[in-house]
């Protein structure tokens, strides 16, 4: 016998069966079918969601009973609850969901068929659907899923689908923007105190507003896109506090590095990584970005930096959209803390076939590499590429080895023509590259990064070394089985272009 408990979600009812403790979702909108969630649910969940509706008070962001953190403030807020502890299940809100080309079209498959081929989307303004990982391909199925996105965009009226209709040019796509995670920042859907959930997990790099942000599977992203809500468990918090000077030759890659050599890529598995400290405190927003963005290779669920004036300015030509920022308690209770004096910090990579395979630069240098890769949502922003032009500018040197340039929208590839490198005399990051021989920037997209088809741009079609600014070097990765990546910040990349072998960037910058 099935029984109704107190589910707060407005558009919804939970139905809990209990003889096997399996829970049923019941979306109110008449045209939904069922959703059922075959796994029995555990005690707690049921008792968590049974206490709900008599627990509700007003959300708040001030003062709390319990001190919290910024991640436990965040999830309290989306789940309109005065306060949350880690290890809570809390239904939450989702302020936007996203999602691309490449599970897109499962969670869209899912939806369908859980709450009806004409169900509609809990809220089109909050759905961005971004195609952007196998654009520029002659593959079928590739091209397929971004097919997919469109129907489904048109027919649902999505306000933010920035589509590709002409592959030959990409500028002649006014519309399309490129990497997801990048996107969302530069079109203004990354908000501090907001939860944002992508099925992509790397969706955790808007962390840097301040924000919640994670990936989810494509079942779960069904669910969301019907009811704009989702079951989170709240983490525990890991506290990385990176004070000091950063030294000239050093980027936030190195800092990700450093913490994912340090506690491995399970040692933060559904955990959030909060970043503090006076470096953390000296990033831009792209540098913050590349910070969050890696978390998940240490297994995280999230990454966030309080937001300061520099997020507030990033933001401020971005959005009009009313945001409430959040702070961790002085008293919060966090899981552990890590400090690090980054005035002492090396330039890093990290060797096939982990992210958290560091190593120094400088003791690699024995490692003939065949090509440079300088691109995607860790490593193709405007910063890196500005990094990358600064160092072959103070070289005078031209690359040893083929280097691909993917800047990861088209805001990025603008910036890389139009905006002049400092101290270069007038000169564009564009005619920099050019002077150092590199290839020419590709079309904005994620390329390589995670492989594709075969006629990928600078996808590793043979077993070669690579220097990349991206975040994955698992075995295929980038294309070939047996190809090795050592994933290493723009500077460390463009330096190794210029030597053909693993280089320390501060041979080249005084
Ligand atoms: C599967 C895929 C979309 C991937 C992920 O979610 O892990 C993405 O972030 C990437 O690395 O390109």
């Amino acid at each position: 016998m099935a029984s109704s408990v107190g589910f707060a979600h407005p558009t919804s009812s939970l139905i809990i069966n209990k003889k096997d403790k399996s829970l049923s979702v019941v979306p109110s909108t008449s045209q939904l079918s069922i959703y059922k969630c075959k796994k029995p649910i555990s005690n707690n969940i049921s008792m968590a969601m049974a206490t709900r509706q008599s627990e509700r008070k007003p959300a708040t962001t001030g003062s709390m009973k319990s001190p919290m953190t910024m991640t436990e403030k965040i999830l309290a807020k989306g789940a309109e609850k005065a306060e949350v502890k880690a290890g809570d299940n809390v239904w939450v809100n989702v302020d936007v969901f996203m999602t691309n080309d490449i599970s897109g079209p499962g969670s869209i498959g899912i939806f369908r068929k859980e709450f009806g081929e004409n169900a509609k989307v809990w809220d089109r303004e909050k759905v961005v659907v971004i195609p952007d990982h196998y654009i520029f391909t002659s593959d079928e199925r590739a091209n397929r899923n971004v097919d997919i996105l469109r129907e489904f965009s048109l027919d649902q009226n999505i306000k933010y689908f920035y589509d590709i209709t002409d592959l030959s040019n990409f500028k002649a796509n006014p519309d399309y923007k490129g990497v997801c995670h990048i996107a969302l920042a530069q079109e203004g859907h990354c908000r501090p105190g907001e939860i944002l959930l992508g099925t992509d997990s790397h969706t955790c790099t808007a962390g840097a507003f301040g924000q919640f942000a994670t990936g989810i599977g494509n079942t779960e992203a069904g669910f969301v896109l019907g009811t704009g809500a989702l079951l989170l468990k709240v983490p525990q918090t890991l506290r990385f506090v990176m004070d000091g000077e950063m030294p000239d030759y050093l980027l936030a890659k190195d800092l990700i590095l450093q913490i994912i050599g340090e506690i491995s890529v399970a040692g933060a598995t559904y955990k959030s990584m909060e970043f503090v400290g006076t470096t953390i405190e000296s990033l831009n927003m792209e540098e913050r970005m590349t910070l969050c963005n890696m978390v998940i290779e240490a297994g995280g669920k999230n990454g966030v930096v309080a937001a300061d004036s520099t997020t507030f300015k990033y933001l401020e030509d971005k959005t009009s959209v009313l945001y409430e920022p959040v702070y961790s308690d002085a008293l919060a209770s966090f899981h552990s803390e890590f400090r690090f004096d980054i005035s002492k910090l090396e330039p890093l990579v990290a060797k096939p076939h982990s992210p958290d395979n560091r190593a120094l630069a400088r003791d690699c240098k024995h490692i003939k590499i065949d090509r440079v890769y300088i691109g995607s949502c860790t490593g193709g922003k405007t910063q890196d590429f500005l990094a990358a032009a600064k160092l072959f500018l103070a070289s005078g040197k031209k690359v040893k080895v083929p280097t691909f340039l993917v800047p990861a929208t088209q805001k990025v590839w603008v910036d890389i023509y139009t905006l002049i490198v400092p101290g270069s005399g007038g000169k564009t990051c564009s005619q920099i590259f050019e002077e150092a021989g590199c290839d020419t920037p590709a079309s904005p997209s994620c390329a390589a990064c995670m492989g594709g088809p075969k006629d990928t741009y600078a996808r590793m079609n043979e077993a070669q070394v690579c220097v990349s600014t991206t975040n994955r070097n698992f075995p295929g990765r980038m294309g070939h089985k047996e190809g090795q990546i050592y994933l290493a910040s723009p500077y460390t990349a463009a330096a190794s272009a210029l030597t053909g072998y693993i280089t320390d960037p501060r041979e080249f910058l005084h």
